[in-house]
């Protein structure tokens, strides 16, 4: 078999958007015309075809980024949606980490918004090229040239306008094409084809410095082009394209395109844009990873005869066909029936059947090539962040790393029939999402689901409840605490003995504790020379401290930033052994944390609070008493004013309603996750309480 579409003809995108700008309805706008979906969904009716899940569809919206394929004038797009709600963050992250371009879409009324400021930021990190749609230029207040503005200014991107818009508002009708140089009308109409006419003579003359301007803009990018530019020589369209091609993808620019997706107008020359200004796999660096084995870096080129590797980057328990592995193919072809490895897990995973999604069906396929996307049935140990490759030829793609989950809530089955069914469901939920963790607390016994942000957590219990049928009362929501130490504790000595008949048990470390800088975790250094403790115990010692770790002394919070340093121990010929080193080790860590004078540490958000310029006063005085620290203030578009602050986290339950109330309904936030910080006595006391 060969490939279906040459490689330079795939497109691996993701729209990518602040929350309501208009994500879900451009995307099934794309899917509409790039020919796949039978029927238009509308977010409005709550029938879209990405946001499949129930869930979504009441909320409105996207939360589980599905990778859909379509097809547009010979080339296969493949779109990974990603949410634009901060809480799921993890999606966007992993998303962002399989694709080679994304398509940002901004509201006109508004520019740029906190959250795609937040986002924006994830795809840099990720360096991933972009385009960007002003949409909803059809509403009142809509501005190309001021969301443009707030792109160059809050961004520190360089937009350039690729298009003129043509009516105002409701009189909204398309755009003059700075590159042909056409009007390009569109009707309110789905699916009829948009009208290339001559630019309204009234517009004559702003096209032509709109295009002077882009030019010049494309040309300062390009040596070559800059050349012929300065000596007034003509450019070809083909020779603009390329150049304005090569800075995209270079990330040393951002075409900019406007419409209106709920009216229909300006997406069929959005879905070219991607065509022709974004990457292909070709167009992007080679993957990194190193060899399962000698650890060896190896590189691996979007190549059919390269050996196979995949990366999975998602998992969806669907509820009709299984299990389903999202992969991004970046070297060799995974075959349906085929052999892979976890070289991650050391396992073997057969290939159960390959499976193409589209809009509206999906299609089973025999295989995948480098640089495409699909989903494998039947895979038993991989999870998302996991590698997939050639058995023979074992490489370990670099993972995609999350945030720690930062609340959390108790949640009891309602009758002992959904006993079983929680644990199963929770279990099934967390391997979709890792940033969904589960623990029993062991003091009270209860089940403690923690995840990104009271939103995520609510629509886990929700799924729980209707994609497993388990009833759950939920508990209070709880900020997710840390426990670390405050001091350096040195040669804390444990002898774990027991002598009850039979064998008995010897084990005995000596190890010091000391406080890391924050965002560390638990570390552990091994520095015994000789044979005090034979190599064997080794990983015991180290099992038992982090399991220890998992919940600290103060208030059973997980401890962190903390670092071991095995130092010393002994062991007894006949008595010594695993159980018993873990042992040792366990309750040594417990001793030197009561010493290391422990603290709570609880996380700090970095918050932006909109809101118009006029109540201002009352919102700064509301987030004093929520014990902000303020960062910074600047003007927005339209009026508005932005705040930046720090806030824990413990102090924003509760804060949307309270920030809608103080500005009648007009102010917004948004918040992230910043670091970890120790709590204040008065804090400390509360929570201990509990
Ligand atoms: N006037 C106008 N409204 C639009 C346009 N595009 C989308 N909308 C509306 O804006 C709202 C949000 O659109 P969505 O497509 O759900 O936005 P989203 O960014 O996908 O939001 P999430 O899926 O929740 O992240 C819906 O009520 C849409 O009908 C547009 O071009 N013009």
């Amino acid at each position: 078999m060969s490939r279906e579409y040459a490689l330079d003809r795939y497109r691996n995108i993701g729209i990518i958007a602040h929350i309501d700008a208009g994500k879900t309805t451009t995307t099934e706008r794309i899917l509409f015309y790039a020919g796949k979906t039978y029927r238009i969904g509308s977010v409005d009716d709550g029938t879209t075809v990405t946001d499949w899940m129930v869930q979504e569809r009441e909320r409105g919206i996207t939360i589980v980024s599905a990778a859909v394929s379509a097809e547009w004038k010979g080339y296969q797009i493949n779109l990974i949606d990603t949410p634009g709600h901060i809480d799921f963050t993890a999606e966007v992250q992993r998303s962002l980490r399989v694709l080679d371009g994304g398509v940002v879409v901004f509201d006109a009324t508004q520019g740029v918004e906190p959250q795609s400021e937040t986002v924006w930021r994830q795809a840099d990190r990720y360096k991933v090229p972009r385009i960007c749609f002003i949409n909803k230029m059809d509403r009142v207040g809509a501005s190309f040239e001021g969301s443009i503005q707030s792109i160059k200014d809050r961004l520190g991107a360089n937009p350039i306008a690729m298009q003129l818009p043509i009516g105002f508002e409701a009189a909204f009708k398309g755009a003059v094409d700075l590159v042909t140089m056409k009007a390009i009308l569109f009707e309110d109409e789905l699916g009829k084809e948009p009208i290339v006419t001559d630019i309204p003579a009234d517009l004559v003359k702003e096209a032509e410095e709109a295009r002077a301007k882009m030019i010049e803009q494309v040309a300062e990018l390009d040596d070559d082009l800059i050349v012929k530019y300065l000596e007034n020589e003509p450019i070809s369209e083909e020779e603009l394209k390329a150049a304005l091609r090569r800075a995209v993808i270079a990330s040393k620019a951002t075409a900019v395109f406007c419409g209106s997706s709920l009216k229909n107008k300006g997406v069929q020359p959005l879905i070219d844009a991607v065509v022709d200004y974004l990457p292909s796999p070709l167009d992007v660096p080679a993957v990194k990873g190193t060899h399962a084995k000698t650890g060896e870096e190896i590189e691996r080129h979007p190549d059919d005869d390269a050996p196979a590797s995949a990366l999975v980057f998602k998992i969806v328990t669907d509820p009709y066909v299984g299990r389903l592995a999202y992969i991004r193919v970046y070297s060799g072809v995974v075959k349906q029936g085929g052999q892979l490895l976890n070289p991650g897990k050391d396992k073997k995973e057969r290939v159960g059947r390959l499976i193409r999604m589209y809009a509206d069906r999906r299609e089973d396929i025999e295989e995948v090539r480098a640089g495409d996307i699909a989903a494998i049935l039947g895979l038993k140990y991989s999870f998302t962040g996991d590698t997939l490759s050639d058995s023979d030829k074992p490489i370990v793609l670099e993972s995609i790393s999350f945030p720690e989950p930062v609340i959390s809530v108790a949640i009891e089955p309602k009758t002992a029939g959904d006993q079983d069914k929680m644990g199963d469901a929770l279990y099934k939920l967390s391997q979709e999402d890792p940033t969904f963790r589960v623990h029993v607390d062991e003091s009270t016994g209860q089940t403690v689901i923690s995840g990104m942000g009271e939103l995520h957590l609510d629509v886990l219990v929700d799924r729980m409840l209707r994609e497993f049928r388990v009833q759950a009362n939920v508990g209070r929501t709880r900020v997710s605490y840390r426990e670390t130490i405050t001091r350096p504790v040195e040669k804390i000595s444990y002898r774990y003995v027991k002598q009850s008949g039979g064998r008995g048990m010897y084990g005995h470390v000596v190890f010091d504790m000391t406080p890391l800088e924050r965002g560390n975790g638990v570390q552990f250094e091994n520095k015994i020379v000789g044979g005090t403790v034979p190599k064997e115990y080794i990983p015991a010692i180290e099992k038992g401290i982090n399991e220890a770790a998992e919940s600290g002394i103060l208030a059973g919070y997980p401890v962190t930033d903390v670092k071991v340093t095995l130092t010393d121990g002994s062991y007894h010929e006949v008595d010594s052994n695993e159980m018993a080193f873990k042992m040792a080790s366990a309750f040594a860590f417990r001793e030197g944390f009561e010493k290391g004078k422990p603290v709570l540490l609880e996380p700090i958000m970095k918050v932006e609070v909109i809101i118009p310029q006029d109540y201002l006063g009352d919102v700064l005085g509301q987030l004093s008493s929520r014990r902000a620290e303020i960062q910074g203030m600047d003007m927005r578009q339209g009026n508005s004013q932005a705040i930046r602050a720090l806030v824990p986290l413990a102090e924003l339950f509760g804060y949307t309603t309270e920030l809608r109330s103080a500005t009648q309904g007009r102010g917004v936030f948004s918040m992230e996750f910043n670091h970890y910080a120790p709590v204040s006595e008065a804090v400390a006391k509360q929570v201990l309480n509990r």
